[in-house]
């Protein structure tokens, strides 16, 4: 279907997600409600979103089922409000149990993307198992509490609900490990399902063509998926980072630790990931940025920013490592700096410097709370993953110590997202049943939806109350900020990623494989100009030029730095380096009649 022929609800749908945030704010333990806004979330595109908003309501479903959990008076309580007898003493499922809209409205996006599964396997109609999606009576069993009755029957309805919609919005995102266990989960507690069994068939067909074999193997299924990268359209805490106000402020900043540099708008080209030789003799089309700009001269080896940030993680557990700025830790010698939180076991500090900036920056909601073994030595494969979960786990810590938003930290709020506007990221699924090209944010359950939520658990944080700071969309959103700007040093030894930092200033600057600057980042992030140029000139940054960082290592041949840079600039990078030697790299093979290696 032509999807301009469709009416479109979205206004509909965002005032609606404002309702029902607005109700969650009000009733934070309601599962229906989360699931209603899920249902929300699907109709608007974001099946991320709503599989958040379904496990959280999983999350509650377990509440109630469970005397002894935390919240389970809490929400039993606001589940009996929807058990209640309604107008003329009726009674009836709540209407997201009854519609067909969520689930259904999700499966039809995967079956317009023309999988043709095999019609034998969707035509097997399942006996109904007994769970009931419509209109329930307000029967009584003859001797049972009213209440009682109405609550198994919408908790059993909500599980199933849940589960049904675990399994396809994680599809649809393309995390098909989760996606398979969660309609497993649901099906053992709703065997036969039909619902089920069909997203279960979807899902087997997904994986097949994505790791092209006839046989899965479902240890093996993937579980990295891609979601819309954008500010979200309610996300009011989003500064307009061209302003006179935003870069009044940058500049304040870096007056203190980069006096010679200011921020300043700039025009880069839009890089893309399907390099094309011939985009070297076009016109390259650019979009407004920030960039580091000289506001005086500045001398070869002369040092031009150094920074301190404690927007830092490391993924080793029991390591000597400062917990603050995530600096190896000096010797402990009798006169040694290094200062340990008193409340805490193993928790160390280069220096008391240290120790009181975490302090007051972050620690307190962390102190004493068995948070450090979270997503430490992690498999070698899981360790980038485990990095920005882990700066995502200090950002919430700095909001809580600070009793701010997550996103109004200094450290976070004016950064780069990389993302595009809500309108481009809005498209139909396409044809390949993977999650659309222009979907750029890696996303999975582990890492998005549980990892945050468990986090907050191990800060003794309810993740029911305060919605608006521990929503998922924050989460994507500090994600994508954090994939656009953060550091990583990788440990000598092994060859593996140890270290993640967001240094919030030296991150201004835009790369070029002819840079002018180097940087070493130890304690403190640092930049100084460099002595000479790649070609061996003088270096030297005259008052008004860019500053130009390198975001790979610039020794390498432009095919390998072009792969290296690909996923820090978001395309293949265009600078006049880069295209000259592509350019060289053709001519030689056009001479020798061989194609460009
Ligand atoms: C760390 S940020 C750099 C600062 C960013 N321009 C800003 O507005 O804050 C990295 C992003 O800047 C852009 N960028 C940096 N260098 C670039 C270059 N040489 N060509 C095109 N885009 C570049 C890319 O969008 C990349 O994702």
């Amino acid at each position: 279907m032509d999807s301009s022929d469709e009416e479109d609800n979205t206004p509909y749908y965002l005032e609606r997600r404002e309702t029902l945030t607005a109700e969650l704010r009000s009733h934070p333990y309601d599962l229906i409600l989360y699931l209603e806004r899920a249902q929300i979330y699907s109709e608007l595109g974001y099946p991320d979103l709503s599989a958040g908003d379904a496990y959280r309501a999983l999350l509650l479903h377990d509440e109630c089922a469970t005397e002894e959990f935390e919240y389970h008076e809490q929400a039993t309580e606001a589940l009996q409000e929807w058990c209640a007898d309604g107008p003329g003493g009726t009674w009836q499922l709540p209407a997201v149990l009854r519609s067909k809209g969520g689930v259904h409205q999700l499966v039809s996006q995967v079956e317009r993307v023309d999988l043709n599964p095999d019609p034998k396997l969707t035509v097997a109609k399942q006996q109904s198992n007994g769970v009931s999606n419509g209109v329930a009576n307000g029967e009584l069993d003859g001797e049972g509490n009213v209440m009682e009755v109405r609550m198994e029957k919408v908790l059993k309805n909500a599980s199933l609900r849940c589960y049904r919609n675990l399994s396809i919005s994680l599809l649809l995102c393309g995390c098909l490990k989760s996606s398979y266990d969660f309609c497993q989960r649901g099906l053992t507690v709703n065997p036969g399902d039909e619902e089920l069994e069909q997203a279960k068939e979807y899902i087997q067909l997904i994986a097949k063509r994505r790791l092209k074999v006839k046989e899965l193997d479902y240890s093996q299924l993937p579980d990295q998926g891609l979601v819309r990268r954008e500010i979200y359209p309610w996300n009011d805490h989003e500064p307009d980072r061209y302003s006179a106000e935003t870069l009044a402020f940058l500049n304040k900043e870096l007056a203190k630790c980069a006096p010679k540099c200011e921020a300043k708008v700039t025009e880069l080209p839009i890089l893309f990931h399907n390099y094309n030789n011939s985009d070297n003799y076009g016109t390259t089309p650019t979009m407004s940025q920030l960039g580091l700009f000289a506001k005086e001269d500045i001398e070869p080896g002369e040092e031009i920013l150094d920074e301190f940030s404690l927007l830092a993680a490391n993924n080793v557990l029991k390591d000597a490592l400062c917990d603050a700025c995530s600096s190896a830790l000096p010797p402990l010698t009798v006169d040694s700096e290094v200062v340990a939180c008193p409340d805490c076991d193993d928790i160390m500090f280069c220096n008391s410097d240290c120790f009181e900036r975490a302090q007051a920056s972050y620690h307190p909601a962390v102190c004493e709370k068995d948070i450090d073994t979270v997503a430490k030595d992690p498999d070698p494969k899981e360790k980038p993953f485990a990095l920005y979960l882990l700066l995502l786990g200090r950002a919430l810590a700095m909001a809580v110590t600070q009793e701010t938003h997550p996103l109004d930290l200094t450290e976070v709020k004016y950064i780069w997202g990389d993302f595009l506007p809500s309108s481009q990221n809005a498209i139909p699924l396409p044809p390949d049943s993977e999650p659309p090209p222009i979907w750029t944010l890696p996303f999975s359950f582990s890492s998005n939806i549980a990892g945050p939520l468990h986090l907050l658990e191990k800060m003794d944080i309810d993740i029911f109350q305060n919605l608006d700071h521990y929503d998922l969309w924050v989460f994507n959103t500090l994600y994508a900020k954090f994939r656009g700007t953060a550091s990583a040093r990788v440990n000598h030894r092994t060859g593996h990623p140890e270290v993640a930092a967001v240094h919030p200033l030296w991150c201004l600057a835009n790369h070029d494989c002819d840079p002018n600057v180097q940087w070493e980042w130890g304690a403190r992030m640092r930049f100084w100009c460099r002595e000479k140029r790649i070609d061996g000139s003088k270096g030297g940054v005259k008052k008004g030029e860019e500053i130009l960082n390198h975001y790979t290592d610039v020794e390498l041949g432009v095919k390998e730095r072009r792969e290296w840079a690909k996923g820090s600039l978001g395309g293949f990078c265009m600078c006049e380096r880069c295209k000259r030697e592509a350019g060289e790299a053709i001519e030689r093979a056009d001479g020798s009649g061989q194609k460009e290696s």
